[in-house]
C-alpha cells in the first residue's frame, strides 16, 4: 500500500497516559493515536500515530471546539481536556487506569455548560495497523446486560464498553451526537488474549481515585525542593511511567519510528530497555530520593543479563528477552512519510564499550545510598568487568550506535575507566572483595591512554574517536563521573569547544557533526535534547552558573503545554522530533537541575 504522506499532528501535541506495563498517545483533539497492549513493546492496536486513521485510532472529540486546553490533574497522568464550542463547554477525561493485570483505557465526557456535539470513531487494527478485526456486539456482564463491542483477530481481542455505542460503518464504528450540560458519557476499552473470558468492568470514578493515589504517593518521595521544580517532577513522573511495575524494565520511549528528521530513515524503535538510558534514569531517580526503584531494576539486569557476561547485550525486551530482530513495516507510510518504520532494534548486536560504565556508576550510586549487594549482584559486577577489561581496546559502536565502521570513541574509554574506578571504590568505600590492584592498574592504564589518544592540544578539547579532530557531546558525561576535575583546563576547554562546535543558532546542542560521516546514516538531525542537558550540568559543573541557568531556561520552553519531551528539537519548525515521551531526555532534565541547584547552593547563591 502506498499513500501519500498526510499532514499529521505535531508530535508535541500528544500528551501520554500509562498504566504501569504500556502507554498511549492521545493527541490535543481527542485521538488515541497511539496505543500498544499489553505492553510497551507488544505490537499497536491504533496506530495512526504512523499513518492515518486506517490504521487505527479511537477518536472521541468536539469537531467545533473554537478552543482546547488540557492539563493532567495534579501529579498524575490522568489527563483533562476541555473543548469550548459555540453551543457549550465539555470536559473530557482520559486516562489508562493503574494496571491490575488487565489493561484499560477509559475516557469520560462531562458537558458543563449547552450542550456539544461529540465525535465518536474506533477504528481497531491489530499487528501495528494492519490486522482488520472481526467485529461483533456481545452481551455485556451486569445487571443491566447492556452489549459491548468485541473486536478479535488472531490472539488479540480489545472490548468497547459503554453508555453509549457507536454503530458500524464500513469496517469503523462512527457517530456523531449531542449531549447537553449534566450528561456524561463513560467508555472503556479492554485489551484480553482472544480466548479469555469478557473481562470485568470498570467503575470509573474508582479508578480515577486509584491513579490519583497512585501517582501523588509515588511523587511524594521527591526529596527535591528549588528551581525548575514543576518541570522536575513531570520529567520523573514520565521516567516512572516508562518503568514496567511488573517486570522492573524501564523503556527508552513509549513509540518507534518517530523521525529524528522528518521524510528521512532516522527511525527508530525505543520501546525496549538499554542498559544506558536504564542506568541512567536510575541515577536520576536516586538523586531525587528513589532508592526502591533500583532494588527492582538491579533484580531486572540480573535476570536479564544472567549467563556468560560474554554474551551481554546493550539492550533487552522489557521483560529481559534477548531477541529483539529488527524488521521494516511496509504497511505504515511513517510519521510524515519518514521510512522506514522500524520495530525491533539491530542496535542490540552492537558492542558499546560505554554501557558497562553507565550501570557501575547507577550501582555505585544505588551502594552510596544504602542498597547492600547481594552475593549474585556483587558477583555480576566483577565478571562484567573482567569482560571489559578484555574488550575495552577494541573499537566499538559508541553510545549514539552508529552503524558505520566502529571507532575508538573516547566516550566508551572514559566510560570503561568509570566502571573500572567504581569497582575499585566498592572495594575500598564499601569493603566488597576483589582484584583491587589489578583494577588500580587497569584504571590508571586506560586514564593514560584516553589522555595519550583521546585529547587535542590544538583543539584543547577531547575529541569524539581516536584520529578525529572534531568533538562530541556525549564527552560531557566526563564530568559527571569525575574522569578528571572539573577545574582541569582540559575539561573547560572541552566543555567550551562542544559549545563552539555542536551549539546551534537556536542555543541548543547536537551530538555530534553528522557531516562527518561517522554514523553511516544519510540525511542530518536536530538538537539532541539529552545533550542540551548535559551541556547545562557541565556549565553547572565548571561554575558558568548564569550560563548554565540561561541554558535551562531555554530548555524548560522546548517542551510541550504538558512538560513532555521528545528526542530532539528543530528550532526552525519549534517541534519536537523523535521518539516521545523520552527518558534520555527527561532523564537529562532531572541531573541538570540538581547538578545547577547543587552549584548555587555551593556558591551560596539563593534559589
Ligand atoms: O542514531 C542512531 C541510533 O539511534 C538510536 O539510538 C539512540 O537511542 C538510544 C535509546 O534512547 C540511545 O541509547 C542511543 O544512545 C541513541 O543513539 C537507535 O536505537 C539506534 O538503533 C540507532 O543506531
Amino acid at each position: 500500500m502506498t499513500r501519500s504522506p498526510h499532514r499529521p499532528v505535531p508530535i508535541a501535541d500528544h500528551a501520554v497516559l500509562g498504566d504501569g506495563e504500556t502507554a498511549a498517545l492521545v493527541s490535543l483533539h481527542g485521538s488515541v493515536d497511539w496505543l500498544c497492549l499489553p505492553r510497551f513493546d507488544s505490537p499497536a492496536c491504533f496506530a495512526a500515530l504512523l499513518g492515518d486513521e486506517r490504521n487505527g485510532r479511537w477518536l472521541l472529540t468536539v469537531p467545533d471546539a473554537t478552543s482546547v486546553t488540557r492539563r493532567y490533574l495534579g501529579d498524575t497522568f490522568t489527563l483533562e481536556t476541555t473543548y469550548v464550542s459555540p453551543s457549550g463547554r465539555a470536559r473530557v477525561t482520559d486516562l489508562m487506569p493503574v494496571s491490575d493485570g488487565a489493561s484499560d483505557l477509559v475516557r469520560r465526557v462531562e458537558v458543563d455548560e449547552g450542550s456539544v456535539t461529540l465525535e465518536h470513531e474506533w477504528i481497531v487494527r491489530f499487528g501495528y495497523g494492519k490486522v482488520q478485526p472481526w467485529v461483533v456486539r456481545v452481551p455485556d456482564d451486569g445487571p443491566d446486560a447492556r452489549p459491548a463491542i468485541r473486536a478479535i483477530a488472531g490472539a488479540e481481542a480489545l472490548l468497547l464498553r459503554g453508555d453509549r455505542l457507536p454503530p458500524a460503518d464500513d469496517h469503523r464504528h462512527r457517530e456523531t451526537f449531542d449531549l447537553a450540560a449534566g450528561e456524561v458519557l463513560e467508555l472503556a476499552v479492554t485489551w484480553t488474549p482472544s480466548w479469555a473470558p469478557v473481562p470485568r468492568r470498570l467503575d470509573v470514578d474508582e479508578r480515577i481515585a486509584a491513579a490519583r493515589e497512585h501517582w501523588e504517593s509515588w511523587i511524594d518521595t521527591c526529596d527535591y525542593e528549588g528551581p525548575y521544580r514543576e518541570a522536575l517532577v513531570r520529567s520523573l513522573l514520565t521516567l516512572r511511567l516508562l518503568t514496567s511495575t511488573t517486570t522492573g524494565g524501564i523503556v527508552a520511549a513509549a513509540t518507534t519510528s518517530l523521525p529524528e528528521d522528518p521524510g528521512g530513515e532516522r527511525n527508530w524503535d525505543y520501546r525496549y530497555c538499554w542498559l544506558r538510558d536504564a542506568a541512567l534514569t536510575l541515577e536520576a531517580l536516586v538523586e531525587s530520593g528513589y532508592h526502591e526503584e533500583i532494588s527492582a531494576w538491579r533484580e531486572w539486569l540480573l535476570r536479564a543479563v544472567a549467563g556468560d557476561p560474554g554474551d551481554v547485550q546493550i539492550m533487552y525486551g522489557v521483560d529481559g528477552s534477548r531477541e529483539l530482530p529488527e524488521r521494516e513495516l511496509d504497511h505504515l507510510p511513517g510519521y510524515a512519510g519518514s521510512r522506514p518504520v522500524r520495530v525491533g532494534n539491530a542496535a542490540v548486536d552492537q558492542m558499546q564499550n560505554d554501557v558497562l560504565g553507565e550501570v557501575m556508576c547507577a550501582l555505585d550510586m544505588a551502594r552510596d545510598a544504602g542498597l547492600a549487594e547481594s552475593d549474585a549482584s556483587w558477583s555480576l559486577q566483577k565478571h562484567l568487568v573482567a569482560e571489559q577489561l578484555e574488550r575495552w581496546r577494541r573499537p566499538d559502536r559508541g553510545l549514539w550506535e552508529i552503524r558505520g565502521p566502529e571507532q575508538h570513541f573516547v566516550h566508551s574509554k572514559i566510560m570503561t575507566w568509570a566502571a573500572v574506578d567504581r569497582a575499585v571504590r566498592a572495594v575500598e568505600v564499601h569493603g566488597l572483595d576483589g582484584p583491587v590492584d589489578r583494577w588500580r592498574a587497569a584504571r590508571d592504564e586506560i586514564h593514560a591512554d584516553v589522555l595519550a589518544h583521546g585529547y587535542d592540544d590544538e583543539l584543547g578539547s577531547f575529541v569524539q574517536h581516536y584520529g578525529a579532530h572534531h568533538t562530541d557531546a556525549a564527552l560531557l558525561q566526563m564530568l559527571q563521573v569525575g574522569f578528571l576535575p572539573a577545574d582541569d583546563p582540559r575539561v573547560v576547554g572541552t566543555v567550551h569547544r562542544i559549545r563552539d562546535e555542536l551549539e546551534g543558532d537556536d542555543g541548543l546542542v547536537r551530538r555530534y557533526r553528522t557531516e562527518t560521516g561517522v554514523d553511516g546514516l544519510s540525511g542530518s538531525e536536530h538538537p539532541f535534547l539529552v545533550c542540551s542537558f548535559w551541556l547545562a550540568d557541565a556549565l553547572a559543573r565548571i561554575g558558568d552558573l548564569d550560563e548554565s541557568r540561561r541554558l535551562l531556561d531555554r530548555l524548560m520552553g522546548v517542551s510541550n503545554d504538558l512538560g513532555l519531551l521528545a528526542e530532539e528539537y528543530d528550532g526552525e519548525t519549534d517541534s519536537l522530533l523523535g521518539n516521545f515521551p523520552q527518558a534520555f531526555s527527561h532523564l537529562g532534565l532531572v541531573r541538570a537541575v540538581h547538578s545547577l541547584a547543587r552549584a548555587e547552593a555551593a556558591a551560596g547563591r539563593p534559589s
